[in-house]
């Protein structure tokens, strides 16, 4: 299969045809053509073949794609057969929240592990996940966890960042508003809500939409 250097684009699309695509095999679909993969991802037609174009013929003309064959493609690019553990960073108000969610559903994420200064959280457990000090990141064994979710107060971002990278990590969601200084081999991904919204709201009032319908 052509694996050439993937748009970063593209990669994003990926978890999304995935998700959509498990639902559709669950209710027994077995082919779908990009139009009406389209319809479902609300992503246009010519986006999808081209994104699919990446990694060699997945589909043929006049017939779509086979759902199964794309699923188990997509399972293996996203890693998908192989659990990837994350450790959660600050459990307050949002790290709570992502702990509550069960990633597990829909993607082999697991949220294995999770620190937190407050001595009242310290030995608890949310949901299958413990709550460990702060103080034991620099010391404990976490070398199968390279993923970590960063959700404490801003001032504390940069050391507890540096401590997760001198432990291993070297891919880090940072739902905080700092910018990280860190070295260049280690993948930051920045989570800002208040931005995302911002941007919606510009296309809402500079691109609307023709024939919205219900979203
Ligand atoms: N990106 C977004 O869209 C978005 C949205 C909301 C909040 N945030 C950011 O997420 C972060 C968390 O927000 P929140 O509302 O959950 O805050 P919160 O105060 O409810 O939670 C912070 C948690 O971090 C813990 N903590 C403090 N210092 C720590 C340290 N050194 N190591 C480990 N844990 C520590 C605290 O005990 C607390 O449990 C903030 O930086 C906030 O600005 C981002």
């Amino acid at each position: 299969m052509a694996q050439e250097k993937i748009p970063q684009a593209t990669a994003k699309r990926l978890p999304l045809y995935y998700r959509v695509l498990q639902h559709l095999s669950e209710s027994g679909k077995q082919r779908i053509s990009s139009s009406e993969l389209s319809e479902v991802v609300k992503i246009d037609s010519a986006t999808i073949r081209r994104d699919f174009s990446h990694f060699g013929a997945l589909g043929k003309k006049g017939y779509g794609y086979h759902v199964e064959r794309l699923l188990s493609f997509l399972r293996n690019t996203l890693n998908q057969d192989e659990l990837t553990k994350v450790m959660l960073i600050g459990v307050g108000n949002l790290g709570t929240a992502l702990l509550n969610y069960n990633f597990l559903k829909n993607n082999n994420i697991k949220i294995v592990k999770a620190y937190d200064t407050n001595a009242h959280k310290v030995g608890t457990m949310i949901g299958e996940t413990s709550i460990h000090h702060i103080d034991q990141l620099a010391t404990d064994d976490n070398h199968d966890i390279s993923v970590a979710i960063l959700t404490v107060p801003a001032e504390a971002a940069q050391s507890v960042a540096e401590t997760l990278v001198s432990g291993g990590v070297n891919g880090i969601l940072n739902f905080t508003p700092v910018r990280l200084s860190l070295p260049k081999d280690i993948r930051v991904h920045h989570i800002d809500l208040a931005v995302e919204l911002q941007t919606l709201v510009y296309f809402l009032n500079n691109f609307p939409l023709k024939n919205q319908g219900g979203e």
